[in-house]
């Protein structure tokens, strides 16, 4: 039974998925040094934001497959580390979407109408009115960095709160912005116009300080930061020299660049300064989300299935995922066909897209040949996640082409593989009921499902020798399950592609290789 490791805390209603395919082991908490040791173990890993699966970390995990985050960043997971070792990193993008916009929303109203402070002195025992007058963010602008998912949310609410809306964000087309009631703007105008500025993006090298003294200078000496993204976006040392020397009015933040925060000059900061313990995804709704979501990605890839929001394989909403699991398939199936045909090192790789397989996103197909390309010598070593690095790093050339005609199949896909043996090819494509067929090999047309275990001859097209390669095998005690033969003109080059029961026994290649009229012979074993 495989096993999971929780080290971070996670609702139950995700222990519970993870129950029905796996032991599950909750330790939170762990010391860095005893998950290194003890992550051996594990087949797969979930986590929130406090485990911080290091580049030690993914070394010591021999066997992981999969690590979960239950939530949205993926920024303490050494993701480069866990790719080459081909093990998936998968999140739940949307989980707690609604959950961090609103804690966004509810600092800049606690800001706007100091409401912890306010709180703070009530339950102290004064009544002070006068020290808590607010302003109203009702027709004030706010300035949203990054109109992602939360960024949207963020300013759909702010919208009906009457706020005037910009935004930046320089991967969102304006007509986007428009759409969602945003001004598409530039930073250095967002923050010389905006009352509130709230961030939403993730943290990059691009994005980190992107809030400095430079750009607190720029801001009106009125406005107010929120920081829901996370730390390190805003200089923290920076920030609070800012609202020191009035440069700002206050700021709100629940991430930082060092958390738990432990001492920080904002923590003696007054009411314009409101501080929460990365709180944006702590909701009991963002939590059974997160939990759920995350879980059965972990589940799905325990039980070999692929994940719907991996980070760090091509990324493939749900629905385009089902319509193209049956091609994945098949490239998978051709890949490994055509590496076993070339027999050496192949150079270069040709996928060809035919008919309805050109017009979806081709990535995935083109990952899924090149597993099937390598599976003969990486084995269980490739999967989804490592197969284009693994071919980069053999000098493997990718060649995509392709053709949305649709001809005898509505999809079908052509591999070329060129290498230190010659050239072969191999075309494939999908029955009705979603049965693979080969349909081509070197060019010749066959019709054939592909099986187990499969003999592949090209031979001169005359009398007999269909029947001496079915006597030979007979000899050997091999039982041909099926054979075709396909060629151009008659009595000129043909193939002919026999599925087998069993096994060819050593030595029987090379007695078929010596039966006059055989060019060339190839066992495959798929
Ligand atoms: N405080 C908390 O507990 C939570 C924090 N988050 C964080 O919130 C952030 C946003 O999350 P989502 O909206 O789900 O992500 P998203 O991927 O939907 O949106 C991010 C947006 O930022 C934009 N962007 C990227 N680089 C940018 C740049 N240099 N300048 C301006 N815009 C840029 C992207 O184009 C995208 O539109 C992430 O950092 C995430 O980790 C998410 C959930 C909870
Ligand atoms: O797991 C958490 O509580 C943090 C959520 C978060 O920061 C995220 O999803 O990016």
């Amino acid at each position: 039974m495989s096993k999971v490791l929780v080290s971070d805390p996670i609702d139950q209603a995700g222990i519970d998925i993870l129950s029905q395919v796996a032991q599950v082991d909750v330790k939170t908490g762990l010391p860095a040094e005893e998950l290194v040791r003890i992550i051996p173990d594990y087949d797969a890993l979930m986590i929130r934001s406090e485990t911080r699966v290091t580049q030690e970390v993914i070394a010591a995990a021999k066997q992981l497959k999969i690590i979960g985050r239950a939530g949205v960043g993926v920024d303490n997971v050494d993701v480069p580390a866990a790719t080459r070792q081909g093990i998936v990193v998968v999140n739940s993008p949307e989980g707690n979407t609604i959950a961090a916009a609103e804690h966004a929303i509810a600092l800049m109203l606690s800001l706007s109408r100091s409401i912890p402070d306010a709180n703070t002195s009530i339950k102290s025992g004064k009544w002070e009115r006068k020290l808590f007058v607010g302003t109203e963010v009702y027709k004030k602008t706010l300035g949203i960095v990054g109109l992602g998912k939360i960024g949207s949310h963020v300013a759909a609410v702010a919208k009906t709160m009457g706020m005037k809306l910009l935004a930046f964000d320089p991967f969102i087309s304006t007509e986007r912005a428009e759409n969602i009631g945003c001004r598409l703007v530039d930073m250095d105008l967002l923050l010389r116009e905006a009352d509130y500025i709230t961030l939403h993006i993730p943290k990059t090298p691009e994005t980190t300080h992107l809030i400095n003294a430079e750009a607190l200078a720029k801001m009106k000496p009125t406005a107010r930061i929120i920081n829901c993204a996370r730390g390190g976006i805003i200089d923290e040392v920076a920030l609070a020299e800012a609202i020191k020397e009035g440069k700002i009015a206050g700021a709100a933040l629940d991430v930082f660049e060092k958390e738990p925060l432990g001492e920080s000059p904002l923590c003696a900061m007054g009411k314009q300064v409101i501080l929460t313990p990365h709180l944006g995804a702590s909701t009991a709704e963002a939590q059974v989300n997160v939990a759920i979501d995350v879980a059965e990605q972990i589940r799905d890839v325990l039980l070999g299935l692929p994940a719907r929001s991996a980070v760090n394989i091509p990324g493939l909403y749900p629905d385009v995922l089902e319509k193209l699991k049956p091609y994945l398939r098949l490239a998978e199936t051709l890949g490994n066909l055509v590496s076993q045909l070339a027999g050496g090192r192949v150079e270069s790789l040709n996928v060809h897209l035919q008919g309805e397989l050109a017009t979806n996103d081709s990535k995935p197909i083109v990952i899924a040949a090149l597993k099937g390309l390598l599976y003969q010598a990486l084995r269980e070593r490739v999967n989804y996640v490592n197969a284009g690095i693994e071919a980069k790093e053999r000098g493997i050339r990718v060649i995509e082409t392709r053709d949305n005609a649709v001809r005898d199949y509505a999809g079908s896909l052509h591999l070329e593989a060129k290498g230190s043996l010659g050239e072969h090819s191999v075309t494939g494509a999908l029955l009705g009921d979603g049965e693979i067929h080969i349909t081509d090999i070197n060019d010749f047309p066959i019709n054939v499902p592909p099986t187990h275990y499969m003999l592949f001859t090209l031979h001169r097209d005359m009398p007999g020798i269909i029947g001496k390669i079915g006597s030979l095998l007979g000899s050997f005690n091999v039982n041909i399950a099926s054979m075709q033969v396909g060629r151009k003109i008659v009595r000129g080059d043909a193939v002919m592609v026999l599925s087998l029961d069993d096994p060819l026994p050593e030595g029987v290649l090379d007695e078929i290789l010596k039966v006059p009229g055989i060019r060339d012979a190839y066992t495959v074993t798929l």
